[in-house]
């Protein structure tokens, strides 16, 4: 989950969500998640079966965000869950071993409380204001991710706001990734936006 995309139709700029995915991989994009907050279930698990074929041969998860069942149905390889979304224990009950399963923390709580589970990420969200989350909590800023770092087991990622200017220094604070929506979707070349980003993530790594 170095360079996490998360998907939105809305702003892949009237291109077609399976080109700008398929782009983002090729320029180094190491996880996907189909985040999609309006499909209905039907189109949402034949969207997540043909994302995880397309996905397949490179080796990239797909993550399916807010739902278990639409994970299970489409056999993805992992679910992405917020502090409105199914419980933890609910989830890691229903969704067999092996399977990834990411939390989004908004406060200190939520990331005390997650240490006793077995995740595979914890997302700090947000970790800047954006516009592509019009209902999100707080942002953390670099003050909060270092709290983070220093009180929490699992492996760190950010999301929001996260662009090729802002990424060393959340890595150089404690990130192990980034996920993004707008800096890939929006992106004229969402193939050289992700290969920059994963230049720029690969040198924070190095200065920490
Ligand atoms: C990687 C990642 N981090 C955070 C979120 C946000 O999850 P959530 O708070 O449940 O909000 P929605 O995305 O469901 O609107 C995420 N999806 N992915
Ligand atoms: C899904 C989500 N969760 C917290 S912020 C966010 C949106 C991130 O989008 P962007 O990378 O365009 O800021
Ligand atoms: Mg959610």
């Amino acid at each position: 989950m170095q360079l996490y995309l998360v998907t939105d139709e809305t702003a892949c700029l009237g291109r077609d969500l399976f080109w700008v995915v398929e782009e983002a991989v090729k320029g180094g994009v190491t996880m996907v998640q189909l985040r999609e907050k309006t499909l209905e279930t039907r189109a949402f698990v034949d969207r997540a079966i043909r994302l995880k074929a397309l996905l397949q041969p490179y080796n990239v998860p797909l993550i399916i965000n807010d739902r278990v069942d639409v994970a299970l149905a489409s056999d993805a390889d992992g679910v992405h869950i917020g502090q409105s979304d199914m419980p933890y224990e609910t989830v890691r009950a229903l969704v067999p071993p092996g399977k990834i399963i990411g939390l989004s923390a908004e406060t200190k709580e939520h990331v005390l409380e997650a240490e006793d589970w077995d995740l595979s990420y914890l997302a700090l969200s947000p970790l800047y204001a954006t516009p592509s989350k019009t209902d999100h909590a707080e942002p953390w800023g670099l003050a909060g991710l270092q709290w983070v770092r220093a009180n929490s087991r699992h492996p760190l990622v950010v999301i929001g706001g996260l662009n090729v200017l802002n990424t060393a220094e959340a890595i150089e604070n404690g990130a192990d990734g980034i996920a993004v929506i707008s800096a890939i979707c929006s992106a004229e070349s969402p193939r050289t936006a992700a290969f920059e980003l994963k230049k720029t993530i690969q040198t924070g790594m190095k200065k920490r």
